[in-house]
């Protein structure tokens, strides 16, 4: 069971982690399920008073995951409302693949697009199974077709289906909860999903979990994901992207965490980032990034004798032991091996297990809170990768920091103009928005921070600078 192999200790929540999938430019290219965005010129006004958001142009390359974040009230969450038509805009165009869907029917378009809110906005009287069908039924799909689609996806998000589906929310753990909405969201298949602040609710340790998962799933799937949170490091952890917001929905900076981090655009954005930069940056290198080293393992029910001759042949130490879906539950040493005739698993066994996409800061702190050199690494839906030791972390950490300038000099050049129409930089500098580092430039409109890498230039024009003027 999955929630059980996820009992070992994991590290505890540090700064960032990195889980974002592979940050290079261009490499969501194969594969990609997501849809382009573009917030073109975009206004909400609720009344009286300043604009909650004003003329923002942003644009979300398709199959990346961008992170909205910035102060209480800033208006993160009427953006990305505006994204689905929760909220209509006041002024300016949602373009979503090349499509204008700023006019279109809002519930159709709401079932084009997966929505996660906190604690997953189950319907309580209805079973999870039903809760994630729920899309799919609109839809009018088979019975058939939407009882494998609920199993697919509980299965995808570590929840074993026989077990789970007939159950009501209200059986559910906080995260459990949450996991079964992630894969509401994602049940009719949509382009794209927006999360607001969902893990918020629950507490730091599932919270990594869930974040880990996100990342797995998003490796899988490469939808577009936008995602709001408070959390700078869950930003850091889960972003290919950032949008640094200030009130009004001025972009501050708009960059890869790497850069938002080695290159803080402006005093705002260094007061947001605070004094863990360093550490941050230090942390952004992950797991699935440094060789691993190979480990005897065994299944649940191997003949042990046969185990523990594989371990001495390997010069002793532990076997990891896996469930049959190579999942590992244990962490054996010979004599733990031969205390039955096959291998067992010793359910209160608490071993040192990081995820690949875990930073290598995290991968050091659950090892040393085991007080062990080493830890077991598993990736996508909690498969056994590998073993990772201190050496191999402390190694990497070392290369890492040397090479960081390099990294920086070669960030996503020539992607970097983020521009709309022509001029527009003095007030996008004025707004403090233009990244330092060759990453983001912001050289076009001055309403554009799109800081590198998108993959295609914005239509033009629509969005005078939302910083520039501010409020
Ligand atoms: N329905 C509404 N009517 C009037 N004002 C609103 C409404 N919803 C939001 N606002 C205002 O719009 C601004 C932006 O709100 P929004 O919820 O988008 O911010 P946020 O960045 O998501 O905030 P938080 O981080 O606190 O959730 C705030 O000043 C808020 O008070």
């Amino acid at each position: 069971m999955p929630d059980n192999v996820r009992t070992n200790r994991p590290a505890p929540r540090t700064r960032k982690e990195s889980l974002a999938p592979d940050k290079s430019p261009g490499s969501s290219g194969a594969g990609v399920t997501g849809a382009s965005i573009l917030l073109e010129g975009v206004t909400k006004s609720y009344g009286g008073g300043a604009p909650a958001v004003d003329q923002l142009t942003l644009e979300i390359p398709a199959g990346q995951t961008v992170m909205f974040v910035g102060p209480s009230g800033c208006g993160k969450t009427t953006t990305l409302k505006m994204i689905n038509r929760l909220i209509e805009p006041t002024r300016g165009r949602i373009v979503i693949d090349g499509e204008d869907v700023t006019g279109m029917n809002g519930d159709e378009l709401r079932r084009r697009i997966g929505y996660v809110v906190q604690a997953g906005g189950l319907l309580p009287h209805m079973t999870v199974g039903a809760n994630v069908g729920l899309v799919p039924r609109m839809l009018r799909w088979s019975r058939q077709r939407v009882a494998e689609r609920v199993d697919e996806l509980l299965d995808l998000v570590s929840l074993d289906p026989a077990e789970y589906r007939d159950r009501f929310p209200r059986e559910l753990s906080g995260g459990q909860q949450q996991r079964v909405g992630v894969a509401r969201a994602l049940a009719a298949d949509p382009p794209v999903l927006l999360m607001d602040e969902p893990f918020g609710a629950v507490d730091p340790i599932t919270r990594q979990r869930l974040q880990e998962e996100l990342v797995n799933i998003q490796n899988e799937l490469h939808k577009t994901v936008v995602f709001v949170t408070h959390d700078f490091d869950e930003a850091v952890m889960l972003g290919d992207w950032i949008v640094i917001f200030n009130n009004g929905a001025q972009i501050m900076q708009y960059d890869t965490p790497e850069q938002i981090l080695a290159s803080p655009s402006n005093e705002f954005v260094e007061d947001f980032i605070g004094s863990g930069a360093g550490l941050m940056q230090l942390g952004l290198t992950r797991v699935a990034e440094v060789p691993l080293r190979e480990a005897v393992t065994a299944h649940v029910g191997d003949d042990s004798r046969e185990v523990e001759r594989r371990l001495r042949e390997a010069g002793g130490g532990r076997a990891v032991v896996l469930d049959r879906r190579d999942r590992p539950v244990g962490w054996a040493s010979s004599r733990q091996i031969l205390r039955a005739a096959t291998v067992q698993v010793d359910d209160d066994q608490d071993f040192p297990a990081v995820g690949a996409r875990s930073t290598l800061d995290d991968a050091l702190n659950t090892m040393l809170l085991a007080g062990s050199t080493q830890a077991v690494v598993h990736g996508s839906r909690q498969r056994y990768l590998g073993v990772i030791t201190v050496s191999t972390v402390i190694k990497a950490i070392e290369q890492a920091s040397s090479r960081a300038p390099d990294e920086a000099a070669a960030a996503p050049l020539g992607h970097n103009s983020g521009a709309t129409a022509d001029g527009g930089a003095d007030t996008a500098d004025a707004a403090g928005t233009a990244a330092r580092g060759g990453t983001a430039g912001t050289t076009g409109s001055p309403a554009v921070h799109t800081a590198g890498a998108v993959p295609r230039q914005p239509a033009g024009g629509a969005g005078d600078a939302p910083g520039g003027e501010g409020r």
